[in-house]
């Protein structure tokens, strides 16, 4: 199962290696071969870590003890209240516990930081700022509104401080990244139209130098106040999944924090850190102990070193250039540089220094390079990490020469680095989508300046090989099959799959192989498929395309271009996690149990593979066998075959007891799914110690009719969160997007443009 990453007591979780954007090929999932196939090393990036081990302690404001249980429910734990920080001791291990503030702040200073971690929560609504003294003592601070309360954003945070989720490895993976630079002067101006202005995006980059607080005079201070930097930071955070970037740029870089005073920055930066901001912009022209010290007390979040020259006789080649690299480098998960140029050859004397350091110094960083103004545009069509961009509907680009999403696709494809593809979304006649896909996709490339094609069309419904007639094409860019397909029996009957990479066929994930159906298929070129700040050494074996054969199987000519490989994946389980994940944190789940039902082994497949990602020690299953592969190496399968394995189940103690229900069933199967829900909802709340409600996630398409009513209801009356196939497949949509066109669409846009209500 997922690897467990210990971290360290104190503020200072240690610190993961930097991936420098390499994928790696451990999996520590059932790792059996499948000699046939040739497999991507694909890690579980985002994948639920047990994080932290420490006793979490919330520190609540007078009558805000709400918050302490919400805390306990999102992280699956019970809670207890104590009046100090001396009394919590290891007896407490796995409690979430509450210590009102006015007492906290009496020993929170002499706190064993081995044992506890100190969140202090604060209600905006109670006025700004939080208590000084705790805000700097305590190692994190969760800022938020009773009204509405954003359930999605504390559990976020808590996810991610406490280093259960971290999605940097997962974007450094990625073969480009891209952040919006916001520069509003308070971002509720930004707020209504965040979905489409973060389409495109990987992270929101909020320029707190930017910011403009007004003093009620009629004027703006000088710097925003730490009280209006955390109100910014949580208005953002909660209307965006998406990482945040918090930068104080300085006067001399084109921003507006003056340089004065460096501790001032420690002070901003830190308390970024302390918020749970994933990345932290740090200048490097700040003293070293300053971005030293940063660098050690970041926790989770990443440090991205930024180095800006507008001299204009800032040169490339020069080892002063390369000296600022090593510098950056030294306290850096993310190495930025930036500069103005004077020609437009200077564009590729960044290259020649982007390969140049890659290979002089493959352990450092990713590294992100542009330059400014016009003449440096083309460098930002090249640099592939973290590259930053604007969007029209933003009051100013926050630096010159700054491009959109679309402005940089659209000059890729002009270059022809970007080629027009048709993508397919290959149904079939008894899973027409209730949704229409095609109106959907169009709007995603138009924003984002694609020049791919989309269309729907339906295969043949009891021939799987009859989808190589759309993937053996020229200008095939990927599709999602809907409904999925077995991998084995594709390479089976299809001969052109099985003739790909010599005969050894297309790249197969780790996840689409244990899964055992395939959801999307991937078009990898060798460009994609080295990384982007991956050592120079790595390069692409090119698969021999052109008229292989395979035993049993006529010849195949592959019309791909060449040096194409195809990738068969499966999205599908990486819906269901976040759907499970949105509101929870992923040690809500650790070591529960769960029932799953289903039809059939395929379609509880993906059902099984995310609650397995979730460390779910059992799993009872309802209606089908479980593959073998799945069964492997993971929870305990136990099938309800009788009446009496149903009455055990429930008779175990409530901490055993299911705590998740994730129905595959179809909508004829509604009432045997409620009757179930009513079976395990009837245990009550997830524990007598703990008071997380449980969860129940039907996967049944709500557009169709049901037989009997609808679980969801029965579940959300007895006391279940639920959640549906519309949350799932929202997520599984941006998933595909992500791994079809390489771009991040965000869940809520998604959402917003199948035209359903958002949450
Ligand atoms: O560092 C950067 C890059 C940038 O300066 C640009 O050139 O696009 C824009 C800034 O907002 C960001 O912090």
């Amino acid at each position: 199962m997922a690897t467990v990453q210990q971290l360290s007591a104190g503020p200072t979780p240690a610190r993961p290696r930097s991936t420098n954007g390499t994928r790696d090929g451990d999996m520590d999932v059932d790792s059996s071969p499948s000699p046939e196939l040739s497999r991507t090393a694909s890690k579980f990036g985002s994948e639920p870590q047990r994080g932290d081990p420490r006793i979490v302690v919330i520190i609540y404001g007078d009558g805000q003890d709400g918050i302490v249980s919400t805390f306990a429910e999102v992280l699956g734990k019970p809670l207890g209240l104590k009046s100090g920080f001396s009394e919590v001791s290891t007896a407490d291990k796995g409690l979430v516990i509450g210590i009102q503030a006015g007492a906290a702040k009496n020993d929170i200073a002499a706190r064993n930081k081995d044992l506890v971690v100190a969140i202090n929560a604060h209600c905006v609504d109670l006025g700004m700022p939080p208590d000084v003294y705790l805000s700097e003592q305590c190692d994190y601070e969760f800022l938020y509104t009773k009204a509405p309360f954003f359930r999605r954003d504390l559990s976020r945070f808590i996810s991610f401080t406490l280093g259960q989720i971290n999605h940097h490895e997962t974007l450094m993976a990625k073969p480009r990244t891209y952040f919006i630079s916001t520069t509003f002067p308070d971002v509720s101006a930004a707020l209504p139209n965040l979905d489409i202005l973060t389409v495109g995006a990987d992270a929101v980059e909020l320029r707190v130098d930017l910011l403009k607080e007004p003093t009620g005079d009629g004027t703006y201070s000088a710097v925003p106040s730490l009280s209006y930097v955390g109100r910014q930071v949580m208005l953002l955070r909660q209307r965006t999944e998406l990482p945040l970037i918090f930068t104080t740029r300085c006067t001399r870089e084109n921003g507006r924090f003056p340089m004065g005073d460096p501790d001032l920055y420690y002070e901003y930066l830190y308390r970024a850190i302390q918020w749970g901001v994933e990345y932290i912009d740090v200048e490097l022209w700040l003293p070293e102990e300053i971005r030293k010290r940063l660098f050690e007390v970041r926790g989770n979040s990443r440090i991205m070193s930024a180095f800006h020259d507008f001299s204009g006789t800032f040169r490339w080649p020069s080892p002063e250039a390369q000296q600022v690299y090593v510098e950056s480098s030294k306290y850096a998960d993310i190495v930025k540089m930036i500069a103005i140029i004077n020609d437009h050859h200077e564009n590729f004397e960044l290259e020649y220094f982007r390969s140049k350091m890659r290979a002089e110094y493959p352990d450092s960083p990713p590294f992100s390079g542009v330059n400014m103004e016009e003449t440096g545009q083309f460098s930002r069509t090249l640099n592939k990490v973290f590259t930053p961009i604007t969007h029209p509907l933003l009051p100013i680009v926050a630096a010159p020469g700054q491009m959109s999403a679309s402005e940089i696709n659209t000059a890729l494809s002009l270059l022809g680095q970007l080629p027009k593809k048709t993508i397919w979304g290959i149904t079939s006649p008894l899973f027409r989508s209730s949704i229409p896909q095609a109106p959907f996709f169009e709007k995603c490339f138009n924003e984002l300046g694609l020049p791919h094609q989309f269309a729907v069309v339906e295969r043949q419904p009891n021939n799987v090989a009859s989808v190589e007639a759309w993937c053996n094409q020229k200008n095939f860019g990927g599709a999602y099959l809907s409904p999925p397909v077995s991998w084995s029996s594709l390479l089976k009957h299809s001969a052109f799959f099985a003739s790909l990479n010599n005969g050894r066929g297309p790249e197969l994930t780790e996840a689409a192989r244990v899964i055992g159906t395939v959801d999307t298929i991937v078009v990898r070129t060798a460009s994609s498929l080295s990384p982007p700040s991956g050592p120079a050494s790595i390069s692409p074996s090119p698969p021999n395309h052109g008229t292989n054969t395979t035993a049993g199987l006529s010849s195949a000519i592959s019309n791909l271009p060449p040096n194409t490989s195809l990738v068969l994946d499966n999205a599908s389980w990486k819906g269901i996690l976040s759907a499970l994940t949105r509101d929870l944190a992923p040690s809500a789940y650790f070591g529960r149990s769960a029932v799953a039902l289903a039809s059939s082994g395929d379609d509880a497949a993906s059902v099984i593979f995310a609650l397995r990602a979730l460390n779910i020690s059992k799993i009872y299953t309802v209606g089908f066998k479980t593959p073998p592969v799945l069964a492997k190496n993971g929870p305990a399968i136990e099938p309800f075959n009788s009446l009496e394995s149903l009455q055990r189940a429930r008779m175990v103690g409530d901490d055993a007891a299911p705590f998740v229900i994730v129905s595959a069933l179809g909508p004829e199967k509604s009432n045997l799914v409620g009757m179930l829900v009513r079976v395990f909802g009837a245990t009550g709340r997830g524990s007598s110690s703990n008071n997380t409600r449980k969860v129940f996630l039907d996967l049944a398409d709500t557009a169709s009719a049901r037989k009997g009513g609808d679980p969801s209801i029965v579940a959300e009356q007895i006391g279940f969160s639920a959640y549906s196939s519309a949350d799932t497949a929202a997520f599984t949509t941006v998933e595909t997007l992500r791994l079809l066109v390489g771009q991040n669409v965000p869940y809520s846009f998604v959402r917003l443009a199948s035209g359903r209500s958002l949450f």
